[in-house]
């Protein structure tokens, strides 16, 4: 069994969730990308749904394949959400962002009735913090936000040549340990002109995680 189709199994078991009549935020990435085939699946058998997107990439590829994708701009709430993720762990803390949507994915994420996670084997570990952290930084500020960032213990690296479908840069964050990731978003959340960052502690309900062709879900308790 491969990685690829842990990301179908996971995606898959997720979309079994959804329900006629829902409104559902749809993620960014190669696992997420899963999921919307599999939800285009079954709109071709039947079900009635509308979506939103997390990022340009995934609405192209939904309106591709048959999804009615309405503007986050006029949706104030979500039926559910679906998104893969860089990290997972056992509390469905989330490290997210390696696509570098996370702040469309996390205001679709709290909008969301239910968040749900789906990724392969790989993306679970016994405690989040190995995988870069995505801020997402208005260009204006971007020294004075980095400078923040290492004041908080990150080494930093600005992505080269990138910039995210808001126009804004992406400073990757590097933490020699997480001792306290609620304190570090709380940190990060407070400096000014850093927009968003990939840490999901509070917005995960449930996640579907695939390994070697078996697919678990991991309930928030
Ligand atoms: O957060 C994300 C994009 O911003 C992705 O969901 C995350 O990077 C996982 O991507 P993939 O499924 O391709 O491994």
């Amino acid at each position: 069994m491969s990685v690829e189709q842990d990301k179908r199994l996971a995606a898959e078991a997720a979309v079994a969730e959804i329900c006629d009549g829902m409104i559902v935020g749809l993620g960014t990435g190669s696992t997420a990308a899963f999921a919307v085939a599999a939800l285009a699946r079954r709109i071709t058998d039947g079900l009635k749904v509308e979506a939103v997107a997390t990022s340009k990439a995934t609405a192209q590829a939904a309106i591709a394949a048959g999804i009615a994708v309405r503007d986050f701009a006029e949706v104030p709430s979500l039926d559910l959400a679906i998104d893969g993720a860089d990290e997972i762990d056992a509390r469905l803390w989330a490290i997210k962002g390696a696509g570098g949507a996370m702040l469309r994915e996390k205001a679709v994420a709290a909008a969301a009735k239910r968040f749900v996670v789906i990724a392969d084997g790989s993306k679970s570990v016994e405690a989040i913090g190995a995988a870069k952290l995505p801020v997402e930084v208005l260009p204006f500020a971007l020294s004075f936000v980095v400078a923040r960032l290492e004041e908080l213990g990150a080494a930093v690296t600005v992505r080269p040549d990138y910039w995210t479908d808001n126009g804004n840069l992406v400073a990757d964050c590097r933490f020699a340990a997480l001792a306290d990731p609620h304190a570090l978003a709380g940190a990060i959340d407070a400096i000014p002109g850093a927009l968003g960052h990939g840490l999901f502690l509070d917005e995960v309900d449930a996640a579907y995680i695939s390994a070697a062709g078996e697919v678990t879900r991991r309930d928030r308790t």
